[in-house]
């Protein structure tokens, strides 16, 4: 699947907003990329799914993955579905005190090969939690995957990521903002830290 055909999902389904948001990791941005829009179609789930198992598979080869988790709320569709399109259990970990836990029985065996599946990486901060999670529990992170990577690369989380696209998007801090993003108030549409 091509960059323009993976914006096009994002463009037909009203998901690649233009605004103030203020990102998980604190940075603010002008633009931000609302997944759950796009993975509510389950075609459009599968199809962009699809195409990151196969470069997974492409990468690493067949059979090199015994298990996807997934960080929520953002990650449990996409982890679902990268789950069923690798042939393997999918699972989650969510946030308990603002810390990614493993609940409702989820456990990995020792050694178990792992990836991480996000829906989007700007800093990596959430892949990283995701994978010490991961990691504590004894599964081995063979890679990580995100729909689109934010950081065009630049993101560093342990472990191979492999993205359906990188996108270049500016980001700023809370004390640097331009003055089109001072002139209006910032929407946070992320649940970590939600009140
Ligand atoms: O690479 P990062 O800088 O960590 O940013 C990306 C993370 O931000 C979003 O989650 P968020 O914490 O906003 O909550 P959500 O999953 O409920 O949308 C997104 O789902 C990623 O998990
Ligand atoms: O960095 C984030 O929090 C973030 C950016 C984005 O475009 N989409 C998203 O779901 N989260
Ligand atoms: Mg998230």
């Amino acid at each position: 699947m091509t960059p323009e055909e993976v914006l096009t999902h994002f463009r037909e389904t009203d998901a690649l907003l233009e605004g103030h948001f203020l990102l998980s990791s604190g940075l603010h941005s002008d633009r931000y990329l609302q997944c759950a829009r796009v993975l509510m179609y389950p075609d459009r789930a599968a199809a962009l799914c699809r195409a990151l198992a196969d470069k997974v598979i492409a990468e690493l080869g067949n059979n090199a993955v015994d298990a996807v988790v997934a960080p929520a709320m953002g990650g449990v569709i996409v982890g679902y579905e990268m789950a069923r399109q690798l042939g393997v259990p999918g699972m989650f970990t969510e946030r308990v005190d603002g810390e990614f836990t493993f609940r409702r029985g989820f456990h990995l065996e020792k050694g178990m090969r792992v990836i991480m599946s996000e829906d989007i990486v700007t800093t990596g901060k959430s892949s990283r939690e995701c994978i010490e999670v991961i990691k504590a529990h004894g599964g081995d992170v063979v890679g990580a995957t995100c729909l689109i990577d934010r950081s065009n690369g630049t993101a560093d989380v342990g472990v191979p990521l492999f993205s359906l696209m990188g996108m270049d998007v500016k980001t700023y801090a809370p004390d640097a903002l331009p003055e089109h993003l001072q002139a209006l108030p910032a929407i946070k549409p992320g649940s970590r830290d939600l009140k």
